[in-house]
């Protein structure tokens, strides 16, 4: 089954294409969404919740076309947005009680639920004080809960880490783990970090200038996106221990290429490290380091980009 499926998806305003003929079909699961600033994260979230329509393209969500199905899409889906739009005169609580009424739910219902989602999301007494007072982590947790009151099947995620310090945003991306290990709704989660995604989901999706640069689950996409750096000492035996390694390594079947003195090594599979480690082993060379490392998005794609005859540059 697929949450959600886009063909040929644009989205043009007067100024920008905000997204180019996007084909992706996304599976349940947690998903994250990773693009620069502009990139066309919010245009995709709009357009899927039946807001905002295509230029061209088709989209569907949980099956219901966005053109059509707007109503429906929403009572199915929970959406955090990206910019702080809380009331500040208002608490946590009657707000999402507020947000459960407006989903359909019976007052009392509504009343338990908020309760149970705050407490989920970790507001506790704060949950009777106004939302002004709130620190940003609070604020978002609100907007977070107001997402899931209403027991959606899917929930969009605009930046949930947005203006969080680094224990703000570990503690946010934990919540959000959970809200699909315990609940099994299903997530998509933007952000322009790859890195904290990548904690994260279980597929990333990659957008750059409204295009999709990949689609794929979060373990191939990582060996996709990582080397392994490689230095070696020189010996007696071997003057230039980088170019013997080097050699090694290619007659081992590894993909390398050479920068100063590092190597840098595809990470084929978990047998990569093994294979490096035997060879130099056997060239009689020390190993001064081996560490992963992370090509640019921009660069792992860049064969795809030349292609099509692109040439942006990715987060
Ligand atoms: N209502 C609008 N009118 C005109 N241009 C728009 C509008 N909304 C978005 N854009 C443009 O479309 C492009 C994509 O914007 P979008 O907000 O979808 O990006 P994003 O990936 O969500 O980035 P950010 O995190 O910065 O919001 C940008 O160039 C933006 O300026």
């Amino acid at each position: 089954m697929t949450v959600i499926e886009t063909e040929s998806l644009t989205k043009r305003y007067p100024r920008v294409t905000a997204l180019d003929r996007l084909t992706v079909g996304i599976q349940p699961g947690v998903t994250g969404l990773v693009g620069a600033n502009g990139a066309g994260k919010s245009t995709l979230i709009k357009i899927l919740l039946g807001l905002s329509p295509a230029t061209e393209g088709t989209a569907a969500v949980l099956g219901l076309d966005v053109a059509t199905e707007g109503p429906r899409i929403r009572a199915l889906v929970g959406y955090m947005p990206e910019h702080d739009c809380l009331p500040p005169d208002v608490s946590a609580t009657e707000f999402v009680v507020h947000m459960a009424r407006m989903a359909g739910l019976p007052a009392t219902a509504a009343r338990e639920r908020t309760a149970d989602t705050l407490r989920h999301v970790g507001l506790y007494e704060e949950r009777y004080r106004p939302i002004g007072g709130y620190s940003t982590g609070m604020k978002q947790r609100v907007k977070l809960a107001q997402a899931l009151v209403h027991d959606p099947k899917l929930v969009l995620l605009d930046e949930p880490t947005n203006g969080l310090d680094p224990v703000g945003r570990d503690e946010m991306l934990a919540l959000i783990r959970r809200v699909h290990i315990d609940f099994g709704i299903s997530v998509l989660v933007t952000s322009h970090l790859l890195g904290e995604l990548e904690r994260t989901s279980d597929q990333i999706v990659v957008i750059d200038g409204g295009k999709l640069l990949r689609a794929s689950s979060t373990t191939d996409f990582t060996q996709a996106t990582a080397s392994l750096a490689v230095e070696v000492t020189d010996t007696d035996q071997h003057p230039d221990g980088t170019r013997a390694a080097l050699d090694a390594f290619t007659v081992a079947g590894l993909t390398v290429h050479a920068d100063g003195h590092l190597l840098l090594v595809d990470i084929a599979d978990e047998s990569t490290y093994d294979t490096v480690r035997d060879a130099v082993a056997a060239l009689g060379l020390g190993l001064i380091r081996m560490e992963q490392r992370r090509h640019r998005i921009a660069e792992i794609f860049k064969s795809n980009q030349d292609k099509e005859g692109g040439s942006r540059d990715a987060a």
